[in-house]
């Protein structure tokens, strides 16, 4: 194959592999068979060997190159991540939704969010193409785990729009991941993870990207740090914007008029939580317009804007030679 007919052929089998890749990982509607996915990839692979001219950092070849780190960089979120203030009952729902009236008048919807209990992450894109991946940290300084979140299937290389953008998001461990890997550090005598969220943030960590690479991590983005080249004027328009540059975002979010159906949806899924393919800790409640959203600013560590009703702990059921404990 000549020069110029194998670098098409590179490129073409790099869009069409980042294609199948979104379609399966992030639509969960897959439409090629494995094999044929497996196929593409190994004739890429081949390919650029061939050709270590063409190398580029962002093919679907390079989800798992990382080389091993010695440490993680230290990175500074161009917009602070903070926390979220809690609420554990209805009536701090009512309080929080009477702050924010007293704050911003009684013309206020909110968007209520499935509350992923997982590890929170920053990703930054530069047109459109992403360059860093990095922790939470102290909200101010996080880790530069950009290796290991690159492994991570559902988030994307290349968005739709060529913009700047600093999206955030949960990375997660689904229960069933978690399931099998305990079963088998439980086979080599190894150290169990206690949930879920301990195993995806330890995955995470690894300074081997090929070990967080076995994991089978996934991520949901939730918000918008920074975004340069397009404007939303509400959360829910930029959940739809985000799902729409090609990112994983959770269906379940509601758009409520008011904090009666917030606690509806609070109720109805505090039921359906065990349902779940991935573990959620509560619902996460925001003011919808982002003009009010700034109107309300934050306190030194929360937005005003926004609190997490934080479910119950599940009822850990533990079986000590057939006594059953609630504990
Ligand atoms: N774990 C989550 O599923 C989740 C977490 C956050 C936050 O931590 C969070 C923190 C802020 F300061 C502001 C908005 C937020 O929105 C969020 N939305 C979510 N869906």
């Amino acid at each position: 194959m000549n020069e110029e007919h194998a670098k098409e052929r590179i490129l073409e089998l790099r869009e069409l592999l980042e294609k199948y890749n979104y379609e399966y990982h992030v639509l969960d509607k897959p439409s090629v068979p494995d094999a044929e996915y497996d196929q593409l990839m190994k004739e890429l692979i081949e390919l650029e060997n061939n050709h270590p001219e063409l190398h580029d950092d962002h093919s679907p070849t390079s989800r798992v190159g990382g080389a091993i780190l010695d440490f993680f960089e230290k990175v500074e979120h161009t917009v602070p991540m903070l926390s979220l203030g809690n609420a554990f009952n209805d009536q701090d729902l009512r309080d929080f939704d009477r702050r924010v009236r007293d704050g911003v008048g009684d013309n206020v919807t909110y968007v209520a969010e499935l509350k992923i209990d997982g590890l929170a992450v920053s990703l930054l894109y530069e047109d459109g193409r992403f360059v860093r991946g990095a922790t939470r940290g102290d909200g101010t300084i996080g880790e530069d785990i950009t290796n290991n979140l690159k492994t991570i299937r559902s988030i994307p290389f290349r968005l739709k729009d060529p913009v700047r953008l600093e999206v955030r998001g949960e990375a997660f461990m689904p229960k069933k991941s978690f399931q099998k890997l305990n079963a088998h550090r439980e086979e080599e005598g190894q150290e169990l993870f206690a949930n879920p969220r301990n195993a995806a943030a330890g995955s995470l960590r690894q300074l081997d990207p090929k070990i967080a690479a076995s994991r089978n991590l996934d991520i949901f983005v939730y918000g918008v740090g920074k975004l340069e080249g397009h404007s939303v004027d509400s959360h829910d328009e930029s959940l739809t914007y985000l799902s729409h540059l090609g990112f994983k975002t959770n269906a379940e979010w509601k758009k409520c008029d008011n904090i009666d159906e917030v606690i509806e949806y609070v109720n109805g899924w505090q039921e359906k939580r065990p349902d779940l393919p991935y573990e959620i800790d509560g619902i996460v409640i925001k003011v919808n317009s982002l003009y009010q959203q700034e109107e309300l600013g934050f306190t030194a560590k929360n937005p005003r804007w926004a609190i997490a009703y934080k479910f119950p702990a599940e009822e850990v059921v533990t079986k000590l030679e057939g006594i059953e404990l609630n504990v």
